[in-house]
C-alpha cells in the first residue's frame, strides 16, 4: 500500500517585486515531482539548500497548498482532506521552535496530548513511554530552556509521536546536532520504522545520513527529482568510476577535470570527482603549475555525493 502518493506536484511562490512594478512574477520551487512511499518505509528526500525539500514536506503535512498536481497521504487528498490527514500524521519541523521552553518536558507533552483530546490516564502512560523511548524520562521535570539542542530535538520527536501518527515527517532531523545526538536521533528514527511500524519521510542534505538511514532516496535539485532508488541502486550509477579526492591549499578556483569543491575549511579545499586513472598525474601537474599546494590525492569508495556530482556537476554543499 502506498502511504504517500505525489504526482506531478508543482509549487509556485510569488517573487517580491519592488513597487511601483506591481506585476507578480513567480518562482517555481517544485517543478512537477512524482514519487510514492510505501507503508513501513523510511524514505529520504536528499538535496542541497533550496532544492524544494521543505516545500514538499509542507504540502504533504497540509501546511501549504500545491499550485498544481496531486498529493495524497494515507489515500487522502492534502487539500480536500487536510483535517483528517492532520489527525493521523505528525511533523518535526526544521529548527524546532514549537516547544514551550518555560515548561518542563513533561508539561510540554501533557499540553500537546490535550490538544489531541487524549484522555488523562492514557496520556500519562503514553508520555512515560515516549520520554523513556527518547531517553529523557530522568530529565522530565527540567525546564526545556535548560536542555541541550540534542535533548530538545529528542523531545520534539516525542512530541510528534504523541498522537501515535501513522506517518511521521522529519525536516532535517539532525541539523545542527552534535555527532552523538545525531547518532541517537538516527537510531531512534530507524527504530520507529522497524519496531513501531511507522512510515517516515525525512529530508536531509547529509548524504551519509541518507545513505545510512533510508530504504529509498529521492535526490532533489532545483525543484526536480533527478534520481530515485535505494542507496545501493543509486551508488550503482558510479560503481565503475574511479573517485578521486584531492586536498589542496591555494586552490585556483577552477580545474579542467570536472572535479568539484566539496569542502573548504581553514584554507584547505577538498575536490572530488570521477577521473580516468591516467588523468590523476595530469591533475596534480595542473594544480602545481597553478601554484596550489597539493596535500593529498586519494582514490575513494563511491558515495551518494559522487552520484550527486555525476548528475549535476556540482557538490551537494555548493
Ligand atoms: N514563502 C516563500 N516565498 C518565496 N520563495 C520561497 C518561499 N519558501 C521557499 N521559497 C524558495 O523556494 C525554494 C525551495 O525552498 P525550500 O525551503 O523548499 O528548500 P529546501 O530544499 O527545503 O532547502 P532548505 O534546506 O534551505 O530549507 C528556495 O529557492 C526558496 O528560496
Amino acid at each position: 500500500m502506498n502511504v504517500i502518493e505525489v504526482r506531478n506536484l508543482r509549487k509556485l511562490y510569488p517573487k517580491k517585486i519592488p513597487l511601483p512594478f506591481r506585476k507578480v512574477e513567480w518562482f517555481e520551487a517544485l517543478k512537477g515531482i512524482t514519487f510514492r512511499v510505501k507503508k513501513g518505509e523510511l524514505f529520504g528526500l536528499l538535496g542541497p539548500n533550496g532544492a524544494g525539500k521543505t516545500t514538499t514536506i509542507k504540502i504533504l503535512t497540509t501546511l501549504l497548498e500545491p499550485s498544481s498536481g496531486e498529493a495524497k497521504v494515507l489515500g487522502l487528498d492534502v487539500v480536500k482532506d487536510a483535517r483528517e490527514i492532520r489527525k493521523r500524521i505528525n511533523l518535526v519541523a526544521e529548527g524546532e521552535r514549537t516547544l514551550y521552553w518555560r515548561l518542563t518536558a513533561y508539561e510540554n507533552l501533557r499540553y500537546f496530548a490535550s490538544i489531541y483530546y487524549i484522555p488523562r490516564r492514557e496520556a500519562e502512560k503514553r508520555i512515560e513511554e515516549l520520554l523513556k523511548m527518547v531517553g529523557l524520562w530522568d530529565r522530565r521535570n527540567d525546564l526545556v530552556m535548560n536542555y541541550s539542542r540534542g535533548m530538545k530535538q529528542r523531545l520534539a520527536i516525542a512530541k510528534a509521536l504523541i498522537n501515535d501518527p501513522e506517518v511521521l515527517f522529519l525536516d532535517e532531523p539532525t541539523l545542527g546536532l552534535d555527532v552523538q545526538s545525531a547518532v541517537f536521533v538516527r537510531e531512534l528514527v530507524r527504530r520507529l520504522v522497524d519496531e513501531e511500524g511507522k512510515t517516515v519521510l525525512l529530508t536531509t542534505h547529509y548524504m551519509n545520513e541518507a545513505e545510512e538511514l533510508c530504504d529509498r532516496i529521492a535526490i532533489i535539485d532545483h525543484g526536480k527529482i533527478i534520481a530515485l532508488n535505494t542507496p545501493e541502486g543509486l551508488k550503482r550509477m558510479v560503481r565503475n568510476d574511479t573517485i578521486v579526492e584531492v586536498r589542496v591549499r591555494n586552490y585556483p578556483g577552477v580545474n579542467p577535470f570536472g572535479l568539484v569543491k566539496v569542502d573548504d575549511r581553514n584554507g584547505v579545499v577538498i575536490l572530488r570527482g570521477s577521473l580516468e586513472e591516467e588523468e590523476i598525474p595530469k591533475l596534480v601537474e595542473f594544480l602545481v603549475k597553478s601554484n596550489a599546494k597539493v596535500l593529498s590525492v586519494e582514490v575513494k569508495e563511491p558515495t551518494l555525493e559522487d552520484v550527486f556530482i555525476k548528475l549535476t556537476g556540482r557538490g551537494l554543499r555548493d
